[in-house]
């Protein structure tokens, strides 16, 4: 079953048509992940999704439900959680302080914010960060300052934060961007374990082809706008239209 359905979406910038007619089916419990060179338009379509950007045309349907319309935030309180690029983390407060703020926001609704000693005295949110923490396998780093770890393990953070909002589909931006490589793979790892062990769904832009081909089980390539072709890895692979279009290009 689809959680998620794309159909007839195109946005246009002025006089750039940026992506028009684009359909995408994200199946419930997949890693789908959306490659396509440089200006292709992966990045207009993960902000349609999300809220950010309103397409001209077509339907954005979230289990079931339009997204379409829909403040970010409502996006996100119906299930959808984003990963940025650069890791949207607070760097002055330390891991576990990071952790506790979506915990609050997923029990109240919304984050006010509150005193660090008030937020301390709030037992079920200190244990679910703690846990969330422990699943991140970060709890070690618990009283460090954000700003002070290598950048795989912000993103480690990042992703823990959008997880302990219990979304049902993640979407990460280029999220091994700028990475060493042991980072990446550490990454590849933790996304892995994540799709493993939890009911998630997880659409992806990429462009590193290793970190593609290590995770996902469905590929649609965009270009120019328009979805070239929705496929299996294996069969995106071996298809010369996308090695013209893409991998060619990435080596
Ligand atoms: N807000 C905007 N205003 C005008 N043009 C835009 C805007 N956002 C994106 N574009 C243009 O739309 C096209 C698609 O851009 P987009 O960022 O979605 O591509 P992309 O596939 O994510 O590229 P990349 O891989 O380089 O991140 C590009 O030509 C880009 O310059």
């Amino acid at each position: 079953m689809a959680i998620l359905e794309v159909k007839d979406v195109g946005k246009r910038f002025g006089g750039l048509q940026a992506l028009s007619d684009v359909q995408l089916s994200v199946k419930e419990n997949s890693v789908h992940a959306i490659i396509g060179p440089n200006g292709a338009g992966k990045s207009t379509l993960l902000n349609c999704l999300v809220g950010k950007l309103i397409p001209d045309t077509g339907s954005v349907m979230f289990d079931g439900q339009s997204v379409l319309g829909r403040s970010p935030h409502e996006i996100n309180q119906m299930g959808i959680s984003r990963v940025f690029q650069t890791p949207e983390i607070f760097g002055d407060l330390s891991v576990m302080e990071n952790m506790m703020i979506p915990c609050f926001a997923r029990r109240d609704g919304a984050f006010r914010m509150h005193a660090i000693e008030d937020m301390m005295s709030e037992k079920d949110i200190v244990e679910k960060a703690e846990a969330m923490l422990e699943d991140m396998n970060m709890a070690d780093k618990r009283e460090m300052h954000a700003a002070s770890m290598s950048r795989g393990d912000k993103r480690r953070l990042e992703i823990g934060m959008c997880l302990a909002q219990e979304p049902r589909l993640l979407l990460l931006d280029e999220p091994t961007a700028g990475m060493a490589r042991a980072d990446t793979n550490n990454t590849i790892d933790l996304l892995k374990q994540i799709s493993d062990e939890r009911d998630i769904t997880i659409a992806i832009i990429e462009h590193d082809m290793h970190v593609v081909f290590s995770l996902a089980n469905r590929i649609t390539v965009l270009a120019q706008g328009t979805p070239l072709v929705e496929d299996n890895p294996e069969n995106i692979r071996g298809n010369p239209k996308v090695r013209e279009a893409y991998l060619g290009e990435a080596g």
